[in-house]
């Protein structure tokens, strides 16, 4: 799936259409009711109810095929759900609110332009005028380390390049949130170093990141809130502080224990 952080928003979601959040008003807390996600008979995601709040990072985990890319594709408005309800700030999403939450992907995907106008594309989306973007795009160069490839094309870079680029063009706009999506499972131990960094620091400027991550030690890590889901369902959502110590629920419990969960 590739990286649309970018791009346009999806402009509507299957819910109520009155009452849409404003501008000034937060994203936060993220809540779900009555979510599901099906395809013929099978059902993929089905969640009574979910809050998150404004927050740290809460961690998604959970085993292959739980549903976890699923769920932040729903609640980021890249999938439309089958039934149920999302609403951020308990109001449902518009447009323009949508350009205030981002999402990273597994496996990073650049624009056919240079790593500069990667940068430069995802500000003029946003409707960031031509010489601010100038500026905040050779920032932003500089931040990531990326001023003597700023005219390489994004397309040739490392993976690991690649992804901190993605991470680095997911929070040029300043979003208020950020969906994660597994954005280190396929580095290597320094690029995964250099992207928790980029998160951590995030979350200390006050973003709020919503990651899905198969690895526990980085859940340890970088998470304040864990969520544990299994087969579509969310078992748990605890504090991290209590989650490895005590987690509530019998999956989460086996997976921490190493336990093949079926
Ligand atoms: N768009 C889709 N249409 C139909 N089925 C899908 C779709 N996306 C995912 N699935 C199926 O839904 C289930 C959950 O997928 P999902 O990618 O959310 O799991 P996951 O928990 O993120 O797994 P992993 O850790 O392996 O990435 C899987 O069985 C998958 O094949």
């Amino acid at each position: 799936m590739p990286s649309l952080a970018f791009l346009p928003p999806f402009a509507s979601t299957p819910l109520a259409r009155t009452e849409v959040l404003t501008s000034h008003q937060s994203l936060l807390p993220l809540t779900a009711e009555g979510l599901t996600f099906r395809t013929g008979d099978r059902v993929l995601v089905d969640i009574e109810t979910l809050s998150i709040g404004s927050s740290g990072a809460t961690m998604i985990l959970g085993p292959n095929g739980a549903g976890k890319s699923l769920l932040i594709q729903l609640l980021h408005g890249l999938i439309v759900p089958t039934t149920g309800r999302i609403s951020f700030g308990g109001r449902p999403i518009d447009t323009a609110a949508r350009k205030r939450q981002a999402m990273v992907f597994q496996r990073p995907v650049m624009l056919r332009r240079s790593v500069a106008s990667n940068l430069g594309f995802a500000l003029k989306a946003q409707g960031v005028g031509r010489a601010e973007r100038a500026e905040r795009t050779a920032r932003l160069l500089v931040e990531g380390g990326f001023e003597k490839v700023a005219d390489q094309p994004a397309r040739t870079l490392s993976g690991g390049e690649q992804q901190r680029l993605a991470m680095l063009r997911a929070l040029s706009t300043e979003p208020e949130l950020v969906f994660l999506d597994e954005p280190t499972s396929s580095l290597d131990p320094q690029s995964t170093l250099a992207i928790e960094e980029m998160v951590a620091r995030a979350v200390k400027r006050g973003v709020k990141v919503v990651m899905v991550t198969h690895d526990i030690g980085q859940a340890r890590r970088l998470g304040h809130e864990m969520i544990f889901m299994h087969h579509g369902r969310l078992t748990e959502q605890t504090p991290a502080a209590n989650f490895f110590d005590q987690p509530e629920s019998a999956p989460a419990r086996d997976f921490l224990a190493g336990q093949i969960l079926t």
